[in-house]
């Protein structure tokens, strides 16, 4: 498999500023190779990400702090986001994917490098198989440490993973919107049904990402702002943010992360939606500690 580069090397600057202390919670790193080789499992194999790349892009965007996903492709092995969480200075967290024998010395480790949830991933193109009975083990296993699960799937799984969801003692962050359908607009089938699954699940909240993914009309992403500024609007408190950076698997319409900022301002047109999808939000899950006072309780 040749090695693919899935990001622009100079993004622009955006127009708009995210506020200090915003949090870009959807990002990866891949490897460095030579130090933190990709999983036998993976389905692409990038290029390097780094951290040091990572922490630039951050600067240039305007953004204080990452969540770092643990990406398919470097498998169970969570070394390559331990490092990136590690060289941060405490301006990242971190998202693990791990096995379901894991124990409780192991999770602890992950706490201590700074991981406060796991991911489960079901898209069949980027991993072999998903358990959802190992995958609800895992679940168990981390609610006392206070950690979150991660989901990603695509809009037509979502009825049949349901149960499984509900399943989960966990808060749930559903990547990418569960990857509805943009096309079929802001009334959508896609859109409504993952509405409704949001309107009866107050612990199930999401990620407002993956704009460069689901637009069909592309930059400047009318159509996506259009179906997720409601989304944002209806759910304020259940909302993260990401640029996805570097973009798996993107290698025909690779985004400019500077045109993925602004559409931030488009689908939370407020001062106050911006800070609970940027700052708010993303700390009550990862850095939970600094929260003080009854508002952000
Ligand atoms: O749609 C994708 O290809 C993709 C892949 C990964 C990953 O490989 O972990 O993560 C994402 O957030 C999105």
């Amino acid at each position: 498999m040749s090695r693919t580069q899935t990001w622009v090397d100079a993004p622009s600057k955006p127009h708009w500023t995210p506020p200090p202390g915003a949090v870009d919670a959807h990002v990866h790193v891949f490897g460095p190779e030579a130090q933190f080789p990709f999983s036998p499992k993976a389905k692409y194999h990038p290029e390097d990400a780094t951290p040091e790349m990572l922490f630039a892009l951050r600067d240039h965007l305007g953004f204080s702090r990452n969540v770092i996903v643990q990406a398919s492709c470097h498998g169970t092995d969570n070394e390559a986001t331990l490092n990136g969480i590690a060289k941060s200075n405490g301006r990242a967290r971190g998202v693990a994917v791990v096995d379901p024998d894991i124990g409780l010395d192991d999770l602890k480790t992950l706490h201590a490098g700074g991981i406060r949830g796991v991911r489960f991933n079901f898209l069949k193109r980027l991993v072999d198989n998903a358990p959802k009975d190992k995958f609800l083990e895992i679940a168990k296993k981390i609610a006392p440490l206070g950690w979150h699960v991660v989901v990603y799937f695509e809009a037509d799984i979502l009825e049949e993973l349901v149960p499984f969801l509900e399943a989960i003692p966990t808060i749930v962050v559903v990547d990418h919107l569960g990857r509805p359908d943009i096309a079929q607009g802001p009334d959508g089938a896609d859109i409504t049904r993952f509405k409704q699954l949001l309107d009866e699940h107050p612990t199930i909240w999401t990620k407002v990402s993956g704009a460069e993914r689901l637009s069909p009309m592309g930059p400047p992403f009318d159509d996506f702002v259009e179906v997720i500024r409601p989304v944002v609007e209806r759910y304020p408190d259940r909302v993260l943010w990401g640029t996805d950076w570097p973009h798996p698997n993107m290698e025909h319409r690779i985004p400019d992360d500077g045109t993925l900022v602004d559409v931030i301002p488009r689908i939370a047109p407020t001062a106050e939606l911006q800070r609970k999808l940027l700052i708010d939000n993303p700390e009550r899950l990862y850095w939970p500690e600094r929260l003080s006072g009854n508002e952000r309780a």
